[in-house]
């Protein structure tokens, strides 16, 4: 096999709690990830030399601190191919938004190069390869809904109900720095212990980061409030998407439907498998 195209899905924080804060400034936390069916799509040709290319390059994301080159570099330094790929990438995922995008093309391009490269790292493997370019990689390598916790690496498998999603995305910028820099962020919530089968919405689980980007950024705090008139929304990660959650594909398209001019975003199904691990499944 010389090329390979592969979905690079958006996850959701179903619900983030900050339960503490580490000696080294990092926060402890419990989150519920679950997949979407929407994302970006990366296309992998195989090279006999040791470049990695890719096309387009992303706005404001300088070459080496984009997380597809990262990944790509760190797999070839970890396993000494001498093999490399041109990489086309459809970005559909807005950046900072706290949909995972980033994250989510790191482990795509972790699973498509061990593929096409033949350098059969385990997952295991190439998880802690993932946690080393960023918190959220190895829940996307692994291509499982699951509970987290530590800064995200631990991880449990979880079931949460596959609804569908009106996802927005208000037109600001949030540093996830910032909001865990914040002075008034909540960070004591007592932890908890969830089924398997967790419901996702009970009204004692939510995103400790929403009050404080709520008053930081108005736009969210209108969008939040529009949303919930329909029902339960939520922040994902530290924003500046938000989400609500319906039953079935016709309640969520109709809400859809009647969104304020102006504002972004998408109509998703929450999906407990990775769309990426689907295809990788059909395709070996
Ligand atoms: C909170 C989540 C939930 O999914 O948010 P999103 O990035 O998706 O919004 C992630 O775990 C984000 O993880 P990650 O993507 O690795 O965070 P980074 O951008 O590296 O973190 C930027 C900064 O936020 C702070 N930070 C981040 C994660 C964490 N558990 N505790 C922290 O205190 C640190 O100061 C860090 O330097
Ligand atoms: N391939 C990439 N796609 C998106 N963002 C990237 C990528 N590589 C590096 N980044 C950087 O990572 C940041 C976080 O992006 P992303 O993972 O999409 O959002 P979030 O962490 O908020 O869920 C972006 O603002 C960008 O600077």
């Amino acid at each position: 096999m010389t090329e390979i195209t592969l979905p690079s899905p958006a996850k959701l924080n179903l619900f983030l709690h900050i339960t503490g804060r580490r000696a080294d400034g990092y926060h402890e936390l419990q989150t519920l990830f679950q997949f979407l069916d929407y994302g970006d799509t990366l296309t992998f040709r195989l090279r006999d030399d040791a470049r990695i290319n890719l096309q387009p390059e992303l706005t404001g994301v300088p070459r080496d601190q984009n997380l597809i080159i990262r990944a790509a570099e760190h797999l070839q330094a970890t396993t000494g191919t001498s093999l490399g790929a041109d990489i086309i990438l459809d970005k559909r995922l807005p950046m900072g938004g706290g949909l995972g995008g980033g994250s989510s093309n790191a482990a795509t391009t972790l699973l498509a190069l061990n593929h096409l490269w033949q350098t059969a790292l385990s997952e295991d493997r190439l998880a802690e390869l993932g946690l080393a370019l960023g918190a959220d990689v190895p829940v996307f390598v692994r291509g499982r809904a699951a509970m987290a916790e530590g800064v995200g690496e631990k991880l449990t498998p979880a079931s949460p109900p596959e609804d569908w999603f009106v996802v927005l995305k208000p037109d600001v910028e949030i540093s996830t720095a910032d909001i865990f820099s914040n002075a008034g962020l909540t960070r004591n919530t007592p932890r908890i212990t969830i089924a398997p089968a967790f419901e996702g919405d009970a009204s004692g689980y939510r995103n400790d980061c929403e009050d404080v980007v709520k008053r930081l950024y108005p736009e969210v705090k209108n969008s939040l409030d529009w949303l919930s008139k329909f029902g339960p929304a939520r922040l994902t990660g530290t924003g500046a998407c938000i989400f609500g959650r319906f039953p079935t594909e016709a309640e969520a398209r109709s809400v859809w439907a009647e969104k304020p001019t102006g504002i972004t975003g998408f109509v998703a199904r929450g999906v407990n498998r990775s769309p990426l691990h689907k295809k990788l499944t059909e395709l070996t």
